[in-house]
């Protein structure tokens, strides 16, 4: 019997060069038919740009943290199902490297299976997909040896607003890719690899700015219109290793070279953010709207001048603005690198958004990195009174898998 397109092996990439054609003769069609052309054919822009762009999943370090920020995320956490121990989480662990490998190379899911077909047309669009393992898993699977000291839960912060059926959760995943579709499609295929062994406790949809979408590469903005993530750790920072990543002899063993992830969501407060003036919000953040730069002056990436006074004899950054108490000299050097997804759930019934950022931050330990910054947020920051933390996780994710290998399995068989 003949492949029907679904079944057969034939890579994504493949009939995105179709796709291409296609769209192409169907635009001379138009013109010919007497429609006005919508561009010049030379300035238009490859189709496959965006959809060709490719990551590794067998790398030392798992993707999706290094990673550029993606367009499109899913967050989604699972708990093992009643009677799921460790024998069931190594399957479903290969399972989901497995098919986390072929969608990453823009092949169908699952190997031998019938794909959804959702991401048909499209290129692997720098799909990622990240697993981690979060504190209650280590009794569910008899591992609590292994579990790190570094998964103990966060602290309670004054501020939070947490609930508890959208934190936490066994496992987690974070997908993301440059194509809404793409990251789509991972999402069902990881959940139906969950097959009986795992339950979705639950799941978040985020965003960012599409690639190419401004006139030159710029730091992403977020839904309070702020450049955010000027300050990050870069991978070529000396310290970026010590600071991200557990070290090669780091405790327990099977944790070297992974990392741990703090996952905050933060409702923004919009309407009261919005009522404030440029001036004001600057003034919150301590950097200028439109360009990130301090507001002591320079571009996005000068030095702020915490000392500096004004005119009218106050520091011109102020003692409370967030990009002052967020800094790493201010917090005996904690350091994260942020990686967050903008959100949005829809708007109520009284007209507000329940929209903010879905927060992620990266770390060799959250004891040195998110929790000491969250305790002097928590005790006043200027921008506390405009977000809502809703919802949290902290995850153990491990170094990347070997070719024939899985994520997790120093754990799980060692
Ligand atoms: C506990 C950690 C942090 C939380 C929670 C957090 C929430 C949060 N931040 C913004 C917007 C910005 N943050 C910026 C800088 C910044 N924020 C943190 C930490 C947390 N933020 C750090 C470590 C830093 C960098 C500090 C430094 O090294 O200078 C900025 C400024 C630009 C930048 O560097 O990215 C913005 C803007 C929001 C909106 C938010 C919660 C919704
Ligand atoms: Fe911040």
């Amino acid at each position: 019997m003949a492949d029907t397109p679904l079944q057969r092996p034939v890579t994504r990439r493949r009939l995105l060069g179709t796709a291409g054609a296609t769209g192409l003769a169907l635009g001379v069609t138009g013109a010919a038919a007497g429609y006005t052309a919508a561009a010049p054919s030379e300035t238009v822009t490859p189709l496959a740009e965006v959809g060709s762009r490719r990551e590794m999943f067998h790398v030392k370090h798992q993707p999706g943290i290094t990673t550029p920020l993606h367009a499109r995320g899913h967050l989604i956490a699972f708990d093992l199902a009643p009677g799921a121990g460790r024998k069931e989480a190594a399957a479903l662990l290969r399972r989901w490297s497995q098919t986390a490998a072929r969608l990453m190379a823009g092949e169908p899911a699952p190997a031998g299976g019938h794909d959804t077909g959702i991401a048909l047309d499209a290129g692997p669009s720098a799909l990622t997909v990240t697993f981690g393992f979060g504190h209650s898993f280590f009794a569910r699977t008899g591992l609590e040896k292994q579990r790190p000291a570094a998964l103990d839960p966060l602290p309670e912060f004054s501020s939070d607003r947490l609930d508890a059926r959208r934190s936490n959760g066994d496992l987690w995943v974070q997908i993301g890719a440059d194509d809404a579709l793409v990251a789509f499609h991972a999402l069902r295929a990881v959940q139906k690899d969950a097959g009986q062994a795992a339950r979705v406790r639950w799941q978040m949809d985020g965003f960012n700015r599409s690639p190419g979408a401004t006139e030159k590469p710029m730091t992403t903005r977020n839904l309070m219109g702020q450049i955010d993530g000027t300050n990050n750790p870069a991978p070529s920072d000396e310290d970026f290793a010590t600071r991200v990543r557990v070290p090669a002899d780091g405790d327990p063993a099977w944790m070297a070279g992974g990392s741990y992830v703090v996952f905050r969501r933060i409702r923004m407060l919009l309407d009261d953010w919005e009522k404030l003036s440029v001036t004001g919000q600057e003034a919150v953040m301590g950097r200028r709207k439109a360009d990130g730069a301090p507001l002591t002056g320079g571009t996005e990436t000068t030095e702020p001048d915490l000392e500096r006074v004004g005119k009218d004899g106050e520091l011109v950054i102020p003692l409370n603005a967030h990009a002052r108490i967020t800094r790493p000299d201010q917090n005996g050097g904690a350091a994260m690198l942020r990686r967050p997804f903008s959100y949005h759930d829809g708007i109520d019934d009284e007209g507000v958004p329940d929209a903010g950022l879905l927060f992620l931050c990266w770390q060799a330990d959250p004891l040195r990195g998110f929790v000491p910054v969250q305790r002097k947020l928590d005790r006043g920051d200027a921008l506390s009174a405009f977000i809502r933390h809703e919802a949290s996780g902290l995850y153990a994710v491990p170094g990347g898998a070997p070719k024939g290998g899985y994520v997790g399995q120093e754990l799980l068989e060692g």
